[in-house]
């Protein structure tokens, strides 16, 4: 490196790259020969000091780009490096010269592909997900490329009797997946945790579909580890020759490697052992994907000659940002000591806002970024794909230019939406026995299968509507007659019903709900996610006017989602999952659903509750890793209602919260163990008060002492326009807040409105 922290001259030549690497950076960069571990905080350059000693061995050690090999975390991060290289190294980033960057999975296909070459072996790779797999798509019709969750569907409704839901689908595909990458053996596969019944058995059906399925040995992206790994294990030639190939092996992103990819390294690095390993373990979010950030650990135990280095000055964030988020991951346990500091000004400290209830936070994040601008730099993110739909779904209303990364549009196809728009089609023609017979079973009447099959077999009525139908044809029990009869006079009057209140009309009239609640108990589904999405629906339906306008936004929202790359070239806002958003910075970043039951989930606080504190240590990582996105301005959203219930805080803000307070309590603090979720914090005085100007968006029902209980129709800078009954108010947003003379309305009042 031309110059290092301490301003002494560096031998490395890497300096032509420009870079003043500070001393820790330039001791890992110029490392000489065997393991190296190095622990970097989030934006203390690791991919800088990994490219930097690319670099320094190509230069100044004259060793072959080729003889150099550098694993990343994903394809996408393999271009990223690799470009980052060509720019900080123009002239070694040309042709053969080039270094390897690449995935483990790709390094793992090579040498599976070696392997099966050398032994004859015919092999079809399994793609993994396939958007168009529907129900009644089989594995006999053929297809170019076999498709995992084809596969999968098709053995699960030949051991189950049905096709598995999309999170179900989802579940098996991650339980396959852990199994191959944790090396479980098959007599131990009952340790492993999996809600899909009979999971095992299906693990068991898929391994032999895939050996007896086709002509050829099927094989998908978790087996290409197994396969490499055991071939290298066993076949002493081909491990040489792979051996033989690099003297420098270097890995990215290695918390969320896997036991067989760790394994697979090994194996690769055994001659010479320069294997030389970045990792944050605080940013280790894999974990239920198989990641063994415990393999970091026991580094020194595994390599007693390794160097262990730290990277802990943190380049991009604000001093208040790094201090607390600094702070906070120091509450887990099950970590390497580091203290992540910066030389950055203070800037602002972290916001906290709690909105009174969910269907404000689309809308707040709106105003905010309308107000404040600077698209590209602005990110929100979140844990749940589901949290998008009514993001975009604001954003796209309020002609906010988006990007979505990793977007999922299976809301889209969703059986839940699937049904709200059969209840709508029967609206428009009740004569149309096919489309009852997708949702016969989910409304009052319940008309079973057997007399639904005798429905289909009478000649379609061109006057008689289904349900006039079933009441003169079709045997019925007695009490299915009146709530039929009723059915058919709620659909007639629904028909032409704005879409919103259409909806309303589904769930609470003809007993959708209800049905849904009892799909949940037999089918043991979680029913807040359900009524989650029938909520999202109606805030998308809130303000259409007819049911063919709403399947219309449905269609551009799922669209507009398939696209989610789009606006590459546009200054626009970055939708993010949590995960999803490692590596990346913005200005400002936008936390959003920071309550109980989504980050940590019931799932980690269950488990935490029973003494198991894994889930909810890599849950605070999660939020750690959200934390550290943001360079200038971070700002925390949560609310205190939820689809009608009240929700609390996430422990994770309560914490933020109190490390925020002057003298809060210094490193090694408590554990996330110590705290329980906060009661709904209340304000000074008028408890209920508003407290938060910002909490002030419109459509927010407040209650003034003076003229009574009003909604917010309008706010512009400081000013804010409430009508109260028929009169409109233009008040002080600032005035009122300070003097406390607005709270929420009593249908949202048991709430904290705002919090900062
Ligand atoms: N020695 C240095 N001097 C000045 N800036 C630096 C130095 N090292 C890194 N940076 C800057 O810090 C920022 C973060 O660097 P980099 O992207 O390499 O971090 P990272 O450790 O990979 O981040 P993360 O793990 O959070 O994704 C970049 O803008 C980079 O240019």
């Amino acid at each position: 490196m031309r110059q290092n922290a301490s301003g002494r001259e560096s031998q490395s030549s890497a300096g032509s790259a420009g870079t003043a690497l500070n001393e820790a950076q330039n001791q890992a960069a110029t490392h000489g020969e065997g393991p190296l571990l190095l622990l970097a905080s989030p934006g203390s350059g690791k991919t800088t000091t990994m490219l930097m000693r690319i670099g320094y061995l190509i230069e100044e050690k004259g060793v072959q780009a080729s003889r150099i090999k550098a694993v990343t975390f994903s394809k996408a991060s393999a271009e990223d490096m690799m470009s980052r290289f060509a720019r900080l190294f123009p002239a070694l980033a040309e042709g053969q010269r080039a270094p390897d960057f690449s995935t483990i999975h790709s390094l793992a296909f090579g040498i599976v592909r070696e392997h099966f070459r050398s032994r004859g072996i015919v092999y079809r790779l399994i793609e993994g997900r396939s958007d168009s797999a529907r129900d009644g798509q089989t594995l006999n019709e053929p297809r170019n490329e076999p498709s995992k969750t084809i596969i999968l569907r098709d053995l699960y409704r030949r051991l189950q009797g049905e096709y598995p839901p999309d999170d179900r689908l989802e579940e098996l595909t991650r339980y396959i997946g852990f199994v191959k990458n944790k090396l479980v053996p098959l007599d131990r596969l009952s340790e492993v945790r999996c809600d899909v019944p009979n999971a095992e058995a299906l693990f068991r059906e898929y391994e032999r579909y895939k050996l007896s399925g086709t002509d050829a040995l099927l094989i998908d992206y978790d087996d290409m580890l197994t396969i490499a790994h055991a071939a290298l294990a066993e076949d002493p030639s081909l491990r040489m020759k792979v051996q033989k190939r690099y003297d420098y092996v270097m890995t990215d992103e290695s918390q969320d490697t896997s036991l067989v990819q760790h394994a697979i390294l090994e194996h690769l690095v055994q001659g010479h052992g320069n294997l030389w390993v970045v990792a944050d373990d605080d940013q280790s979010i894999y974990g239920w994907r198989a990641a063994e950030p415990g393999y970091l650990l026991d580094f020194k135990r595994k390599y007693p000659a390794a160097r262990l280095l730290k990277l802990e000055r943190n380049y991009r964030s604000t001093r208040s940002i790094v201090d607390v988020a600094n702070r906070f991951i120091k509450r887990n346990k099950n970590r390497y000591d580091k203290n992540m500091f910066t030389e950055r000004p203070d800037g602002d400290p972290i916001t906290i806002t709690v909105l009174p209830d969910y269907t404000f936070q689309a809308k707040y994040i709106v105003e905010k970024i309308i107000d404040k601008g600077r698209l590209g730099e602005t990110a929100i993110l979140y844990r749940n794909n589901s949290s998008s739909i009514l993001l975009m779904n604001a954003l796209d209303r309020a002609g906010i230019p988006f990007r979505i990364k990793d977007g999922d549009a299976r809301f889209f196809s969703h059986w839940i939406v699937e049904d709200l728009l059969n209840f709508m089609r029967l609206t428009f023609n009740d004569r149309r026995a096919d489309v009852l017979e997708k949702i016969h079973l989910k409304f009052n009447g319940y008309v079973s299968k057997r007399q639904m099959a005798q429905l289909l077999e009478l000649e379609a009525d061109r006057e008689d509507s289904v349900f006039d139908r079933l009441l003169k044809h079709v045997p019925l029990q007695d009490y299915q007659v009146k709530p039929l009869g009723a059915s058919r006079d709620i659909f007639r009057q629904m028909s032409g019903a704005p879409p919103r209140e259409a909806i309303r009309i589904v769930r609470d009239r003809l007993g959708y709900d209800k049905a849904i609640e009892k799909t949940c108990e037999r089918m043991g589904y979680r029913k807040e996610a359900l009524v989650g999405i029938l909520n999202a629906l109606e805030e998308i339906a809130e303000p259409l006017e007819t049911m063919e306008q709403f399947a219309a936004r449905l269609k551009y929202l799922e669209a507009r989602m398939r696209q989610s790359g789009a606006n590459k070239d546009v200054e626009a806002v970055t939708l993010s999952t949590l995960h999803s958003s490692k590596g990346l910075e913005f200005s400002r970043v936008y936390m959003v659903d920071l309550v109980e039951g989504i980050l940590p989930s019931a799932d980690d606080a269950r488990r935490f509750d029973k003494g198991d504190s894994a889930e909810m240590e890599e849950a605070a990582r999660l939020f750690y890793v959200g934390m550290t996105r943001a360079k200038e301005e971070l700002e925390l959203l949560a609310y205190g209602r939820k689809e009608g219930e009240a929700v609390q805080l996430s422990r994770f803000v309560s914490e933020v919260r109190e490390l925020q307070r002057p003298h809060a309590d210094q490193p090694s603090g408590k554990a996330h163990s110590t705290l329980q979720p906060p009661p709904t914090p209340v304000a000074a005085g008028n408890p209920n008060a508003i407290r938060n100007p910002e909490a002030l968006i419109v459509g927010a029902r407040v209650r003034h002492p003076v003229f009574g209980d009003g909604e917010i129709i309008l706010k512009i800078g400081d000013s804010v326009e409430i009508r109260f009954g028929q009169e409109t108010k233009r008040l002080s947003a600032n005035i009122c807040v300070q003097r406390g003379l607005l709270e929420p309305s009593p249908t949202v009042r048991a709430q904290e409105p705002v919090d900062r």
